[in-house]
């Protein structure tokens, strides 16, 4: 069997080894490739797209419309990380508001019918990084997975094609776990 290749995109993540290694230590290979050099199409290689965290924010999707296309015309998987989530889900239509900093551990309670999860408990905790969250799934996808301090802490296009965590699953046990959910699926 050929290696699966994950193309990550680094949107200035301060944790990308971490998540490149995620999906190494499943057996894919990762390339990466920066938010602003993204191709127009992928060339056949790559079984999955991965979103990092980001820097510049969300919001901004002009700066973001390279990748923005290359998710929503491709038709590989996609997981977004943190602002990697909320770049898909606000071009899509969703809003970002400013909320309390979280930094750490906290739980979400999650759709164990969700291949996605089938891997952790109903509770899981994960790690978190940012001040924006999202305040409702876009059209076209829904929530599967909230927490008193979010509504949206885990997205799914109905599809089934693209994915998202406000955690960063790069790290934690249950973010691995819930990585792997993805990549035995899709990988
Ligand atoms: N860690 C991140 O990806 C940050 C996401 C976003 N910029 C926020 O502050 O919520």
């Amino acid at each position: 069997m050929t290696q699966p290749r994950v193309l990550v995109v680094n949107n200035k993540t301060l944790s990308l080894p971490q998540l490149r290694k995620r999906f190494e230590d499943f057996g894919a290979a990762t390339d990466v490739v920066s938010s602003t050099e993204v191709p127009a199409k992928l060339n056949g290689s790559h079984q999955a797209i991965v979103l990092s965290g980001t820097k510049v924010r969300a919001y901004d999707t002009e700066y973001y419309k390279p990748l923005i296309d290359l998710v929503m015309t491709s038709n590989v998987p996609v997981f977004g990380i943190c602002g990697g989530m909320q770049i898909i889900a606000v071009s899509q239509g969703a809003e970002l508001a400013e909320g309390e900093q979280r930094v750490g551990g906290h739980d979400a309670e999650v759709d164990k019918s969700e291949a996605l999860f089938t891997f952790v408990k109903p509770t899981v905790t994960v790690f978190h990084r940012h001040t924006l969250y999202l305040q409702a799934a876009p059209a076209g996808f829904k929530s599967i997975g909230r927490s008193d301090h979010a509504p949206v802490e885990f997205l799914r296009s109905d599809d089934g094609r693209i994915f998202g965590s406000q955690a960063h699953l790069e790290f934690r046990d249950d973010g691995r776990e819930i990585l792997r959910g993805f990549a035995q699926t899709f990988l």
